[in-house]
């Protein structure tokens, strides 16, 4: 029996590390305050998910989120099963029924990640029979040297690229002109990058990253093989062939200073008082998935009313989120989902969360 006071109150979640072709996760342990961690290819955690990752050899619906004992262990899919409207809010079922518009996990890596795109809407209809794409957005919660490099991630293509070079280089493996295909863009603790649907991208080592993202989890890889690991044709194209695959990168180019535009947010101030400041990481304009809030608090922060789901991440310092009488820590590096029929949620102490709050886009299914 599912109880559907689960849908009054923010929900944690149980731990959830899943396996990578990259190699990580000794940062984000440190940050997630867990026993510490040696780095391997358990390098990255879904904080919050009602689809699961596609992993080579899980079934469908592998690692979805399932809440905390003490709210009752349950897959955060069968309390969306008994409770959509009282979970994601009545527009929001309606736009993607069934599941959450916005998703988070984290990632934590020493080396650079397989170069990549993901589907747009239309894609992911045509292709994979998915609603929604996968426009991502990393706010980098931390970072580590790693053999004297600067922390940087790369995104979106240069001037020189056209979709015969890539497809060439791509051929020729030549891994080195990919690369130099791609912007290299430092980063540093606190800042945002937005990777819309198509936009070749890839983190870079050193970066601890928790990613904000729509619904899907399909990654289109374009390496044969990274850190000793072979790609499979699967887990590159997942059956579609490399020329369906190579249709879905967006092949704009941008100079240096187009692709910081498109994708370093610049964080702007909403609110400030002597409790928290509110600050806006992503903008509603500026995608038409998602938008994520900053606010560092010294007191309390009362959340505004919502008519639809958020997604809370702790990411500096541990806090207490409080409803009607009750209250539960948010411990650093975790993340809480706050139904839609949750309301009055105040975060109370000293820290930094990041709020995720799904968009609505008219456009989509007409
Ligand atoms: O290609 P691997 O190593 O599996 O990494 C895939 C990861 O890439 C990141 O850029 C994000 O898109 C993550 O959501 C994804 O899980």
């Amino acid at each position: 029996m599912i109880y559907q006071a689960l849908t009054q109150m923010p929900l944690l979640f149980q731990d959830n590390r899943i396996t990578r072709f990259y190699i990580g996760g000794k940062l984000m342990h440190e940050w997630r305050k867990m026993p510490p961690c040696e780095d391997s290819h358990q390098c990255e955690e879904l904080l919050v998910t009602s689809i699961g990752a596609i992993s080579k050899g899980q079934p469908k619906g592998y690692a979805i989120s399932k809440t905390i004992d003490q709210q009752g262990g349950i897959l955060l899919s069968d309390l969306i099963k008994a409770y959509p409207n009282e979970i994601l809010g009545e527009r929001f079922q309606k736009y993607n029924p069934d599941q959450l518009t916005m998703l988070a996990r984290v990632g934590d890596t020493t080396v650079r990640l397989v170069m990549q795109c993901h589907p747009n809407r239309e894609d992911a209809k045509r292709y994979f029979h998915m609603p929604m794409g996968k426009t991502e957005a990393w706010y980098i919660a931390g970072t580590r040297e790693v053999e004297g490099k600067e922390t940087c991630v790369y995104a979106g293509f240069k001037p020189h690229v056209t979709k015969a070079l890539w497809r060439q280089l791509y051929e020729k493996q030549d891994i080195d002109a990919m690369v130099d295909c791609l912007h290299q863009i430092p980063v540093k603790q606190g800042q945002m990058i937005l990777i819309p649907a198509g936009m070749p991208h890839c983190v870079g080592p050193g970066c601890l990253f928790l990613e904000y993202h729509e619904c899907n989890d399909v990654t289109i890889r374009v390496e044969r093989s990274i850190n000793g690991m072979t790609i499979s044709d699967e887990e590159m194209f997942y059956g579609l062939g490399a020329d369906a695959c190579f249709d879905m990168f967006d092949y704009t180019t941008y100079d240096d200073t187009q692709i910081l535009e498109r994708s370093l947010m610049k964080e702007r101030c909403l609110e400030q008082n002597e409790q928290y400041t509110l600050s806006a990481l992503i903008e509603p304009e500026q995608n038409d998935s998602f938008s994520v809030q900053l606010v560092t608090i010294t007191g309390e922060y009362p959340m505004p009313e919502f008519d639809g789901h958020r997604v809370l991440c702790a990411v500096e310092g541990d806090v207490k989120l409080c409803w009607s009488d009750h209250s539960i820590p948010l411990i650093q590096g975790h993340a809480a989902l706050i139904p839609a029929a949750c309301k009055g949620v105040r975060v109370v102490g000293e820290g930094k969360l990041t709020i995720g709050i799904p968009t609505i886009n008219e456009e989509v299914g007409k």
